[in-house]
């Protein structure tokens, strides 16, 4: 198959130029359509977007006319990623399903529908067999392939799972986690963008919304499909109690996390947490995904580690690096986590998981 048209939905924003750095020179996938809002529509990318990526622009995003977020421009998109505005996405993105696009997003909006996959693809790619399902039913059914939205989770909690998901399948459940954040600017978007008076010398102990998503997620994420193949089922209250605090910090890109946890079954060894977590090989580098990380989590000796800046691009920020991994005299294990937050936490899961897709041919 030739290079597949990608569409992207608030090419403008935060998660939107990543998605542009990312898709620029893919091997599979070539940069078709943008969108943004009505203010930007009609310019040149160039001309309508603030860039903020350390990386320039790639020239060939730059010469393209940004269209409205329609379903009539996007028509002839394989692939769509959305890095809307969430007050946006939900209308937008359900317009672009019913017309039989495939949609993955980084929006909230419909995380929590129960058959729609909710997605980090270095931990739980095994959700999206809910797509292949739809798609090879309708084909047996002799109907066209369906539109979807498969969404990437909260950028604090990709970070949190990408060790959880392994430990937990070599030693048994964990029932109790806690996280404390310190979350990168970049995550709060560039329209308008976090006020620089606000972090410098600064740091903000709220983000709207960030506890509860990071408490509800991590539940769907590490539970499993239900016996009917057609969606997921969250993992209980009894199950995996989570509690999250999240800051705002002075950091560019890279969310950290202070995290302990207690294992059910008994607390493993330091030595087995670290062997286990080396061990991990995640089913996107398995399929030789053109992303995927050589290590989707990076084990850190260092005392001072993991450090936004040194160390949030590992494996081109696809990877999550684990440090300090001790005992917890309250709980069984802690440890700090790094992630990137628009790559492994945004648009590098939605491009990650659209190279799944590609593997399995559902796109
Ligand atoms: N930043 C991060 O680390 C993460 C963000 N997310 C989620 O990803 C999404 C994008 O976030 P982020 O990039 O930070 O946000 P930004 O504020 O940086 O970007 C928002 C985008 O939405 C577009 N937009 C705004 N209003 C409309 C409209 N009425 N119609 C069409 N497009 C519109 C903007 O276009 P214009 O420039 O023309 O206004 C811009 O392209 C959000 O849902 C966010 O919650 C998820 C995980 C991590
Ligand atoms: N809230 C995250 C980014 C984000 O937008 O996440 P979500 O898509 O879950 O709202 C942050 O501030 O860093």
């Amino acid at each position: 198959m030739g290079l597949r048209k990608a569409g992207v939905l608030g090419a403008t924003g935060s998660v939107g130029q990543r998605f542009i750095q990312l898709l620029s020179n893919h091997p599979q996938f070539e940069l078709a359509v943008l969108g943004a809002s009505s203010r930007s529509a009609g310019k040149k990318y160039k001309d309508a977007v603030d860039w903020k990526q350390t990386s320039l622009m790639p020239a060939a995003a730059g010469e393209i006319v940004v269209s409205e977020c329609t379903v009539e421009a996007f028509k002839d998109c394989d692939v769509v990623f959305s890095g809307l505005d969430a007050d946006y996405a939900g209308p937008i993105e359900k317009a672009f399903k019913e017309a039989g696009l495939a949609v993955i997003s980084n929006a909230k909006n419909y995380r929590r529908e129960k058959d729609v996959p909710l997605v980090v693809p270095t931990v739980n790619s095994e959700h999206l067999a809910i797509i292949e399902k739809r798609v090879k039913d309708a084909a047996a059914a002799g109907q066209k392939r369906p539109g979807f939205i498969v969404c990437i989770s909260n950028c604090s909690t990709a970070g949190l799972v990408a060790p959880l998901r392994p430990l937990v399948d070599k030693f048994g459940p964990i029932e109790l986690l806690t996280t404390t954040t310190m979350q990168a600017i970049s995550g709060a978007g560039f329209s308008p963008g976090f006020p620089g008076i606000d972090i410098l010398d600064n740091l903000v102990p709220y983000i709207s919304g960030e506890e509860e998503k990071i408490e509800w997620e991590t539940k769907k994420i590490l539970g499993e499909i239900a016996d009917d193949g057609n969606s997921v089922k969250n993992l209980s209250d009894d199950e995996i109690r989570v509690s999250a605090q999240c800051n705002r910090v002075a950091v560019s890109d890279g969310h950290t996390e202070c995290v302990s946890v207690k294992f059910k079954n008994g607390a493993p060894s330091i030595d087995a947490i670290k062997q286990c977590l080396r061990d991990y090989q995640c089913e996107a580098t398995l399929l030789n995904c053109p992303s995927a990380p050589k290590h989707a989590i990076h084990v850190l000796e260092e005392q001072n580690r993991p450090q936004p800046r040194l160390d949030r691009d590992r494996d081109n920020g696809y990877g999550v690096s684990v440090g300090r991994i001790r005992e917890d005299p309250v709980l069984d294990v802690k440890m700090v986590i790094l992630s990137h937050n628009t790559i492994i936490g945004a648009a590098g899961s939605g491009v990650l998981i659209a190279e799944i897709l590609a593997a399995k041919n559902v796109i």
